[in-house]
């Protein structure tokens, strides 16, 4: 079965072996950057980057917003290791493949991940350029068997059946709740729940009703498959979702979502994206 080479250890320390071995960071905090949101790389000092098609079994970004550079340095003084963009589903990989980079993270001495994506907002007291601190998920795909753990399973990496339970780590959440005060930012800041897709297409208004029944606040096409992973190698999880667009939940409307407004709303939100991420890596290192 296909996944079962997905959890081939000896590929997944291959790729951190090239990367340890030409890196003098040793970072505890991996960061994937959502769409639109991999600037934040470019305030790292004594950076050190690597191209995704350079490192061996590594999978290949083909979205725009995602650049697909490996990026170690330190942020704010502390080390980290961010993934400048991230691969989903929909480009074709399987979904063992698209959690790859978090098992490298793991394998390279990563024990905390702060993850990053670009939502519609399904809840109604949303509004765009908001963000969603994520305290659970919906795993859509997950629900037909498509999980990023399907197939033979790995001790070294984690156990047959991990909990998901208590995915997104409480006092993570409760720390980002105190760092959005600190930065007067609490108004357009929310705790929701965040329902994965497959993509690409957006979602019917149908689907978003029905999503918005389900008690889901806003609907992604990432982001599930890599905390089912992170957790399932014991890393703590910081997860939060920026509200790009609003989901269009009548009938009786001519829009659309668009990627290209995806990307424009995290442009104009990054700086406070990059302090919040910035801040939480910093309370993250000490524990
Ligand atoms: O990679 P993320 O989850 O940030 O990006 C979302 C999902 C699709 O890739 C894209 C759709 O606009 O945004
Ligand atoms: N599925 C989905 N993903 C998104 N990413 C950004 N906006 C959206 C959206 O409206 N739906």
């Amino acid at each position: 079965m296909a996944a079962a080479e997905g959890f081939d250890y000896n590929a997944i320390k291959d790729s951190a072996n090239y990367l340890l071995d030409r890196t003098k960071h040793r970072p505890t905090i991996g960061i994937i950057c959502g769409s639109g949101l991999g600037s934040l790389v470019d305030h790292l000092t004594e950076r050190e980057s690597f191209s995704y098609e350079d490192i061996p079994n590594f999978p290949v970004s083909t979205v725009h917003g995602h650049d697909g550079r490996v990026v170690f340095g330190l942020l704010n003084g502390v080390p980290v290791m961010c993934m400048k963009g991230r691969v989903h589903r929909y480009e074709g990989y399987p979904m063992w493949k698209t959690t790859v980079p978090i098992r490298v993270m793991r394998l390279v001495g990563v024990s905390d991940v702060i993850i990053s994506t670009a939502t519609g907002g399904l809840n109604r007291g949303y509004k765009i350029g908001d963000v969603m601190i994520i305290k659970d998920h919906i795993n859509m795909p997950g629900f037909s068997g498509d999980s990023p753990l399907v197939g033979k399973n790995d001790e070294r990496f984690g156990p047959r059946f991990p909990g998901m339970s208590n995915a997104y780590d409480k006092q993570l959440r409760q720390e980002a709740k105190n760092v959005v005060k600190e930065m007067g930012i609490e108004e357009s800041v929310h705790e929701g729940v965040y329902v994965m897709l497959g993509g690409p297409s957006y979602e019917t208004v149908a689907e978003l009703r029905l999503l918005r029944l389900l008690g889901a606040d806003a609907v992604g096409m990432s982001t599930v498959a890599e905390v089912v992973v992170a957790r399932h190698c014991g890393m703590r999880v910081f997860a939060f979702s920026l509200i790009t667009n609003k989901c269009i939940m009548d009938w009786d409307t001519d829009d659309e979502p668009l990627h290209t407004e995806v990307i424009a709303v995290a442009e104009q939100r990054k700086h406070h994206l990059q302090e919040l991420v910035a801040r939480m890596a910093a309370r993250m290192v000490q524990k």
